[in-house]
């Protein structure tokens, strides 16, 4: 999917929500419990009652991850339910990858070619050899880690490196970087003070936002300095949207929650 087409998707459906898949199987409801695959019947159910509020799902691979073949198997079928079913919808692997250039080669492929998702995320600090060979797939984008939502983020991210922030020199040298129009950043919506100084940097890219809702970050800060004409904004919600109920309503009581979201969203693109 491109960015032009994602920007449609965002006009089209008022919204600019990207639900996060972060399934824990101590907190989905305990029927699914007894069925078959219970990641991907949950996965399923908040897919069918909210793909018509959101543009983007992102599984964090981590919740997959640990439940071994089990888990990956069920992140398999979570993509292949989202592109046979919703392909307008963008999907991100949060996977937080990168390595030296052959092995950044393999991670790209496993989420690119493999699964097919249409981002994954990738964390830049080994630099421009590590990250290139995710950007070098077509029409699929690279999510890198600018200033993240966590409190960890102070320890190197906001450190001066040659008089400047880390996260700046990051955002400023991956521009640099080949087939660079295939970058996204994230960026924290814990840290609104921070988006005018980093759309002065990137002032069209789209922006991974994470931190709504269980982080405490805030909607309306995040869009008055973070949005950019196009929009420019993914901003996320897992756990506030995905464990609102443990009932068998939880699919019901997700979507309300992401109706709500999505409702702040279309006030702020109508008064934009
Ligand atoms: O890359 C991410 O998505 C990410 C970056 C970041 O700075 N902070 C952050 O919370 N995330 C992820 O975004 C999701 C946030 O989940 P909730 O706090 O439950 O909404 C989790 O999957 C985190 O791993």
């Amino acid at each position: 999917m491109t960015t032009q087409q994602l920007t449609e998707q965002i006009i089209k459906k008022k919204s600019f929500l990207c639900i996060g898949l972060d399934v824990d199987l101590n907190k989905i409801p305990q029927h699914l419990l007894q069925t078959e695959d219970p990641i991907f019947e949950f996965n399923k159910a908040i897919i069918d009652a909210t793909h018509h509020l959101c543009v983007s799902y992102k599984p964090n691979t981590a919740f997959y991850e640990a439940y071994g073949l089990k888990g990956w198997k069920a992140l398999e079928k979570t993509i292949n339910y989202l592109n046979k079913n919703h392909p307008d919808i963008f999907t991100i692997a949060d996977a937080k990858r990168g390595d030296i250039g052959n092995t950044s080669t393999m991670y790209a492929k496993a989420f690119f070619e493999d699964l097919a998702f249409d981002s994954v995320t990738v964390a830049p600090y080994m630099g421009k050899d590590s990250v290139e060979p995710f950007l070098a797939f077509k029409d699929k984008h690279t999510i890198i880690l600018a200033l993240t939502s966590n409190q960890g983020a102070f320890d190197f991210q906001t450190k001066l490196v040659d008089g400047k922030e880390l996260y700046k020199q990051v955002l400023e040298t991956s521009k640099s970087w080949n087939n660079s129009e295939n970058l996204m950043y994230v960026v924290g919506a814990t840290k609104a003070e921070y988006f005018a100084d980093i759309r002065k940097i990137i002032p069209s890219s789209f922006l991974l936002v994470p931190g709504v809702g269980a982080q405490g970050g805030n909607l309306q800060d995040v869009c008055k300095y973070g949005m950019s004409k196009n929009v420019g904004l993914l901003i996320n919600s897992s756990r506030g949207i995905i464990y609102a109920s443990q009932k068998e309503d939880f699919a019901q009581a997700a979507a309300e929650k992401a109706k709500d979201l999505q409702q702040q969203m279309e006030g702020i693109l109508n008064n934009k």
